[in-house]
């Protein structure tokens, strides 16, 4: 029997922003066309290596919910248990939800749109005011009071949330075994490989997570990852 448990994380397909080309957050835009199909694919390609979970997760996103039932649906474990929560949401873009990353760099310039979307600490500018990308008043936040509520996240903002999900609902099942499935967004799975990996503030600049790719992480007896791969048509 193998001594290495695994976590298969998986970036949502392409959202219909994604495809626009437009920065997302916390915003609840559903899957694009390709995005249901690179979804279904995820599905195929974990399903090939015979995956029986024991926990999936997900963050309050459609588009990584979508994504989550199409994989579930394809590997026919739609009765998995399934635990929701905003610690695995995208990290909140502020001000910049909605607008065009091509014309945000046009006028703020390419250097500071990379450290804005790559960076460690850098800090989008946040949200002002109550506007269509304000998601405060939405009824599956009500456990954040108004100021709670995050008007923009950095990365190092969006570990601080993530990671203590990882430490306590996360680690336990890792100890016991458990075989974990866990669907979030290109930002919460950064935060967590620079934890898992030790990635210091250059590396992390330049970790992308592709769509709708799984991404196996092994760990050994004592919770430490030991080795990670993406599975695609090769393997
Ligand atoms: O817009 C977003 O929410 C994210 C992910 O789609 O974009 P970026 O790749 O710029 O972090």
């Amino acid at each position: 029997m193998s001594s290495v448990t695994r976590v298969v994380f998986l970036r949502h397909g392409q959202s219909k922003w994604n495809y626009e080309n437009r920065f997302t957050g916390w915003c609840d835009v559903d899957l694009s066309k390709k995005g249901c199909e690179e979804a279904k694919q995820a599905g195929m390609l974990i399903q090939k290596q015979g995956f029986i979970f024991d926990y999936a997760y997900t963050s309050l996103l459609k588009r990584a919910i979508h994504t989550l039932w199409y994989v579930l649906d394809k590997i026919d474990q739609a009765w998995l248990p399934v635990e929701k929560t905003w610690h695995l949401n995208e990290r909140h873009y502020g001000a910049l939800q909605g607008l065009n990353k091509t014309e945000v760099a046009k006028k703020y310039g390419d250097q500071q749109v990379k450290e804005w979307r790559r960076s460690f600490d850098s800090m989008p500018p946040p949200l002002h005011g109550i506007n269509q990308q304000f998601s405060g008043y939405d009824i599956r936040y009500t456990k954040f009071t108004l100021e709670q509520f995050p008007k923009s996240e950095s990365l190092a903002l969006t570990i601080n949330r993530v990671i203590p999900f990882w430490n306590n609902i996360i680690l336990p099942k890792i100890k016991n075994k458990k075989t974990i499935l866990i669907v979030a967004h290109g930002n919460s799975i950064r935060a967590l490989m620079k934890y898992l990996d030790g990635l210091n503030n250059e590396e992390i600049l330049e970790l992308n997570i592709p769509t709708g790719m799984p991404l196996i992480y092994e760990f050994n007896e004592v919770v430490k990852p030991v080795r990670h791969y993406y599975l695609n048509n090769i393997v």
